[in-house]
């Protein structure tokens, strides 16, 4: 019997397995994976210090856990460099694999800046353990108040800053944009993230980017575009993510900024579907939207698995929040989806310090939403609130 193959394992690749192990304990699973196949919380990478974890601590089960816990048979260290949807097959250095169905949890790949500069290389980014593990080595190498620069203020950038602060370290914030989270939030929220994060010690440096990286001793010597210089122990790049859609492109399924499914989570071709940061999720208004966060990942992996045991099945994705782990603030938000993000504006209300950013288009309906510093009950009732105005929110 050929079995169901999957390539990824992360949380996309082994939580549909586990859904489907949870309907269908027999038929044969494979799980192709470049990685070592352990399993960990990504989420958990960009607060491991305020966690008190170290990089190994945070891998919650070994490849042979996994494969037990799965009745599955996992291919480690496996890029798979072809799919022949012709014959069903999937070609790795190992040899070629049949599939009867297939599921694409490719990840996606960090964005690299083009920088100048003999030391340009030494720029680290952050997408999954091995390298979070090389980041904390390069910090330790460095000592106990190692000078970190974060190129980018986004949602992993400020993470990471609030954390590394946190532990000690001198961090240095670098953003093209005039505040942190600029992209996702209000004004009002990104202010208030902005004044905390500096609380916290955190030196940001908004409006300008990193244009050379040069080597300076033992250290790393940093220019910007308004000229300013300086060292530093550690680059780190949070600049975001881009679809992982190259297998996807080359076995000629339909891609966009990602690989675009339809409500089932099935990619153009029928029986391969693709979840995670890879997918480009169908949204209620028919366009195709990424979801790059855990919770998409969730709701997808049930209805991919029900689908898989030939019962196919509509996504039931429902609004939710994504939580900016910067404990010094912490931000709720439910972005505007890119087509309404220019229409409308922001309305933002401060009451007893808790600043909370609605979004509305031009009709008065509402479209987002952020919460600073958030707690559960307010977060859902905002949910709520937004639910009742619309069902469609892709980000
Ligand atoms: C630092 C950080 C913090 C985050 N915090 C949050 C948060 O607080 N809340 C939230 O909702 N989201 C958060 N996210 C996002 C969330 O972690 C991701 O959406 C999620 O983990 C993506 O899982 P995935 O399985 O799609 O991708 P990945 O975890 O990237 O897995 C991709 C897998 O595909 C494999 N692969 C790729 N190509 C091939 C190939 N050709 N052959 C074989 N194997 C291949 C890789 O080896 C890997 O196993 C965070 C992300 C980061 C980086």
């Amino acid at each position: 019997m050929k079995p169901i193959a999957i390539i990824g394992s992360g949380l996309a690749g082994y939580t549909v397995a586990r859904e489907f192990r949870k309907l269908d304990k027999t038929t044969p699973l494979l799980i192709v994976t470049g990685d070592d196949g352990g399993f960990y919380s990504k989420p958990m990478l960009s607060n491991a210090f305020a966690m008190g974890k170290q990089p190994q601590q945070l891998k919650s089960k070994t490849v042979d856990q996994m494969a037990a816990e799965l009745n599955a048979n996992i291919l480690t260290g496996t890029v798979v460099s072809s799919i022949n949807t012709q014959a069903q097959t999937i070609q790795t250095k190992m040899g070629d694999f049949d599939y009867s169905q297939l599921v694409l949890a490719l990840g996606a790949q960090a964005i690299r800046l083009l920088i100048d500069g003999n030391a340009a290389d030494q720029v680290l980014f952050v997408n999954n353990l091995a390298d979070y593990a090389v980041f904390r080595n390069k910090l330790a190498l460095a000592g106990d108040k190692a000078r970190v620069t974060i190129l980018g203020a986004g949602l992993i950038g400020c993470e990471f800053s609030d954390d590394l602060a946190s532990a000690g370290h001198e961090v240095i914030l670098i953003d093209p944009n005039p505040l942190p989270l600029a992209a996702l939030a209000p004004a009002a929220i990104s202010s208030g993230l902005h004044a905390a994060l500096e609380s916290k010690g955190v030196k940001l440096k908004l409006g300008t980017t990193a244009t050379q990286i040069a080597k300076q001793g033992n250290a790393l010597q940093v220019r910007l575009s308004n000229d300013e210089v300086f060292d530093t122990d550690v680059v780190l790049s949070a600049v975001g993510l881009r679809a992982d859609i190259r297998l996807a492109q080359a076995a000629q399924l339909q891609t966009d900024r990602g690989i675009i499914i339809d409500e089932h989570g099935q990619t153009s071709v029928p029986g391969i579907f693709s979840l995670g940061d890879c997918a480009q999720y169908k949204q209620a208004d028919g366009s195709h939207s990424l979801m790059p966060y855990v919770a998409p990942i969730m709701t997808a992996a049930r209805a991919i698995a029900q689908s898989l045991t030939g019962k196919l099945t509509s996504i039931d994705m429902k609004p939710a929040a994504v939580q900016v782990k910067t404990p010094s603030y912490p931000v709720a938000l439910i972005p505007p989806a890119l087509a309404v993000s220019k229409s409308g504006s922001w309305e933002s209300v401060c009451t007893e310090g808790v600043t909370t950013s609605r979004y509305f288009d031009e009709n008065k309906k509402m479209h987002g939403f952020a919460l600073a510093p958030q707690d559960a009950k307010s977060r859902n009732a905002l949910i709520a609130e937004l639910s009742e105005a619309q069902v469609a929110r892709p980000i």
